[in-house]
């Protein structure tokens, strides 16, 4: 048996995963209510778990997304690495719609969400100099481009709060700081990932040119829709596409499976109790 177990978290339009053997279940977990249930499956031998962002009918926005429960249920479910898959608006001509990126960078614009796991009575402080993992991307990248999707390696996804899409002047405004593409969900996921030691990598669907671009009108969700109706299929496949390759290849370590080895900083004696209860899964292994 593979000794990876893939955790996918799907975005808009992307709220199952056909050829995934399993079934849907529940996980508690102390940080509340997770998006929906996990789906616990199987592609080709390989274990997968995956869970809607948005929920199975899409009735969560952006803000209200409960990051921490999210990646909490991953990890309780025993997952070793995560794969976003993400709707995206392009702040690059050469990034059309139909384009995948599998994004390196972020810029975290979002300001009304809990952002960490950790706090008062707990303090720890992880780097996210490098929020995505090399290796989980350049295998999502390699199964893009066999599926014969047109991917972009390499970019810096900015994270705006939403739930509007941006104005004319923000839009230029992250044009001239270089960022390829624009969404609202991958932060403080990431973040949340690096905090509980699991590497992150994120395939963005471009569906848009959000609402700098002259030639095109300002992005609408009937548009985006469109789009991720032709999309969502080819993500479906990359996922099994990078089932079928994870499964040939051990899973050696990762530095991040232990970027919390030198994190903590609170004293044991400082230590709030319930907090370290609560931090069972994700911090277990450093708090025990
Ligand atoms: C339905 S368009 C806007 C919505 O889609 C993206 O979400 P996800 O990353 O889950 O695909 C975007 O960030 C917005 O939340
Ligand atoms: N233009 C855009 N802005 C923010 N989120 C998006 N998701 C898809 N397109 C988007």
């Amino acid at each position: 048996m593979s000794d990876w177990v893939l955790g996918v978290i799907g975005g808009s339009g992307l709220y199952d995963i056909p050829g995934l053997n399993g079934v849907w279940r529940a996980i508690e977990s102390p940080w509340g209510q997770a998006s929906d249930q996990i789906f616990d499956g199987e592609l080709d031998g390989q274990r997968v778990v995956f869970l809607p962002r948005h929920g199975r009918g899409h009735a969560i926005a952006p803000s209200d997304i409960n990051g921490r429960a999210n990646i909490d249920v991953l990890k309780r479910a025993g997952v070793t690495d995560v794969l976003s898959i993400s709707a995206v608006g392009s702040l690059k001509a050469e990034l059309p719609p139909g384009h995948f990126v599998v994004v390196d960078q972020y810029i975290d614009r979002t300001f009304a969400r809990a952002k960490s796991f950790f706090g008062k009575g707990l303090v720890a402080h992880v780097s996210v100099a490098h929020p995505t993992c090399p290796r989980l991307r350049a295998l999502a990248g390699e199964a893009a481009r066999r599926i014969g999707a047109q991917v972009t390696e390499g970019g810096t996804y900015v994270v705006m709060e939403g739930p509007q899409f941006s104005t004319l002047a923000e839009s230029q405004l992250y044009r001239s700081w270089g960022c390829s593409v624009i969404g609202m969900t991958n932060m403080p996921e990431a973040k949340l990932a690096r905090e509980a030691e699991l590497p992150y990598a994120s395939i963005c669907m471009v569906t848009d040119y959000d609402c700098w671009n002259e030639g095109h009108g300002a992005v609408e969700v009937s548009a985006i829709i469109e789009v991720m109706h032709a999309n969502s299929a080819k993500a479906k496949h990359l996922v099994a596409e990078l089932a079928r390759a994870i499964k040939t290849i051990p899973r050696t370590p990762s530095p991040i499976d232990t970027c919390l080895d030198f994190a903590v900083i609170t004293e044991p004696e400082a230590r709030d109790l319930e907090l370290v209860k609560k931090l069972s899964a994700i911090a277990g292994r450093v708090l025990n």
